[in-house]
């Protein structure tokens, strides 16, 4: 039986970091080090000041680091004390060449699998943690054997993450289910029992599953895809409760309640953001493609194009109702993170929002709790043949509180569902004396009481719920 004793995580990312600090936490007699190229990053995992924000997760570094968990830049060092590596990195949909904009970008993947096979001097556990296409367990396993010049034996195992970010602590902890697939091969199956050895150390055993590799790899695609398409499914509806008078809260709640459906990502939003469902969708799409589904792709497809036209739509609104026009309007954004809980602003719907009402010419100040201003910046310009941020610079004012935002603001747009934006957490009535007159407020995120606000004066307009909702 093969026993992991020490673990190397490639990629000290979004993922890598809180699950192998987890892993870290929970087995003590197993060394986990997580390495990158990225020095800043290290640097920041040995500091006080984590690189990422997740409830929880300072907590577990700052009991293990040192002890057995380390964070280094020294990528073949570890990679040769290991007998299991994760391979955590990016896998970012492809920008240029062929596939682009649908295809994921495996070159980080390809150059994390080509530095083990050049290094590794025994035998290793390769672990697909990152997000890929169906079938890249093959791919690793063809460059792994072709550029291995000790003829070192590879196992190669997809074990998925399905944290969400917000929650990867609490996830990780206590998660739905861990998967492992692997070739069913004698090796291949004592090296999924070695891993399924490291997750039942806290892990239930009935909550570990074990399939075949391609099953593994594409078991995540399609979770993702199924959690993104009930949020488009909502959002669709949603337009048509506001055309209506129906409620998409009472219909979420009321659907909800059928076990078959369950009650669960059925809220109705500006749109889904996050690093991962636009390009997993796109994924699944560019892969249906090439395996002659066209139907199948176009049936995907529709789940991003869904969230597309939601955030158009509600720039739309937006623009409709200050009287057709925002130019030279102050408005308050509060929110910039894709939800609440993190400071991840990947594919974050505020940006889709904002680079809208930058383009009406619109005055924008936008609050976030835990997002920085060079961050903001970074995702708002273009740098290139002609940059934008000195025009960004002018139209954006980044506030250090939503009481700042919103003075004298035309409206406030509610983008992010922070906690510290609800009614019973905030002083709609300050906010309200401090706006311009008629104050509006559009609530992207059903996180308001809206008839509450309106009591105060303002003019709500929330997703899914038009004014005269429930009236005859
Ligand atoms: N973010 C999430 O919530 C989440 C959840 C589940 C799965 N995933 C998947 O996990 C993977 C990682 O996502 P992430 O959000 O952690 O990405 P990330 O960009 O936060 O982290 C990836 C890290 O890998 C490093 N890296 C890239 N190539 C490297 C190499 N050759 N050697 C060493 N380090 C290298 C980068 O410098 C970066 O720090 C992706 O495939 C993603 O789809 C992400
Ligand atoms: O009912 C809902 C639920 C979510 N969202 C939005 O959907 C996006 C994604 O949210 P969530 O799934 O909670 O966060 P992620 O961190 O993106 O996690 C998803 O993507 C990860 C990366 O693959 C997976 O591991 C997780 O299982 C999967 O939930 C966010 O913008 C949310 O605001 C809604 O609009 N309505």
């Amino acid at each position: 039986m093969v026993v992991v004793k020490n673990i190397c995580c490639i990629g000290a990312g979004y993922v890598g970091g809180p699950t192998c600090a987890v892993i870290a936490y929970k087995c003590h007699d197993i060394k986990v080090t997580i390495v990158d190229i990225n020095p800043e990053r290290i640097a920041a995992w040995n500091s006080s000041k984590l690189p990422i924000y997740e409830p929880g997760l300072d907590e577990i570094v700052f009991e293990r680091r040192g002890k057995n968990l380390f964070f280094s830049t020294d990528v073949d060092a570890t990679i040769q004390e290991a007998d299991l590596i994760f391979v955590s990195v990016n896998t970012p949909t492809k920008k240029t060449g062929l596939g682009a904009g649908m295809a994921a970008d495996l070159a980080y993947i390809e150059s994390a699998t080509r530095r083990i096979a050049e290094v590794a001097t025994s035998p290793k556990i390769v672990v697909e943690k990152s997000t890929v296409p169906c079938r890249t367990a093959q791919s690793m396993r063809t460059i792994l054997e072709a550029n291995s010049t000790n003829e070192i034996h590879f196992d190669i195992l997809s074990n998925p993450e399905f944290l969400a970010e917000g929650t990867a602590i609490k996830d990780l902890l206590s998660p739905d289910r861990v998967l492992i697939g692997a070739l069913q091969t004698k090796e291949g199956l004592a090296a999924q029992e070695a891993l399924v050895n490291v997750y039942t150390n806290w892990v239930p055993k009935e909550r570990v599953i074990t399939t075949n590799l391609w099953s593994s790899e594409l078991t995540k695609l399609a979770a993702n895809a199924l959690l993104a398409q009930r949020i488009s499914s909502i959002n669709a509806l949603s337009a048509i409760c506001e055309a209506t008078g129906a409620d998409v809260d009472e219909v979420a709640y009321a659907c909800g309640l059928d076990s078959r459906l369950g009650p669960k990502f059925l809220k109705a939003s500006v749109g889904f953001g996050g690093s991962c469902f636009q390009k997993d969708i796109l994924n699944l799409v560019y892969l249906s493609h090439q395996l002659n589904l066209p139907e199948v792709a176009d049936y995907w497809k529709q789940v991003v194009t869904m969230n597309e036209y939601q955030k158009k739509r509600f720039v739309r609104t937006i623009i409709s109702t200050l009287f057709n026009t925002i130019t030279n309007k102050k408005i308050a954004v509060l929110g910039f993170a894709f939800k609440k809980d993190t400071g991840d602003t990947r594919e974050s719907a505020a940006i889709t929002l904002i680079k809208d009402f930058i383009d009406e010419r619109a005055q924008v100040a936008i609050y976030d709790p835990k997002v920085s201003s060079e961050q903001i910046f970074m995702d708002l310009c273009e740098p290139g043949v002609v940059d934008t941020r000195k025009q960004v610079e002018k139209q954006i004012q980044i506030c250090s509180s939503a009481y700042e935002a919103a003075k004298d603001a035309d409206a406030v747009v509610i983008v992010t569902e922070w906690d510290e934006f609800r009614d019973d957490q905030l002083d709609y009535e300050r906010i309200y004396k401090n706006m311009h007159k008629p104050a509006f407020l559009f609530d992207g995120r059903l996180l308001v009481d809206a008839a509450k606000l309106r009591k105060i004066g303002f003019k709500v307009n929330v997703i899914g719920k038009n004014e005269l909702a429930g009236t005859a």
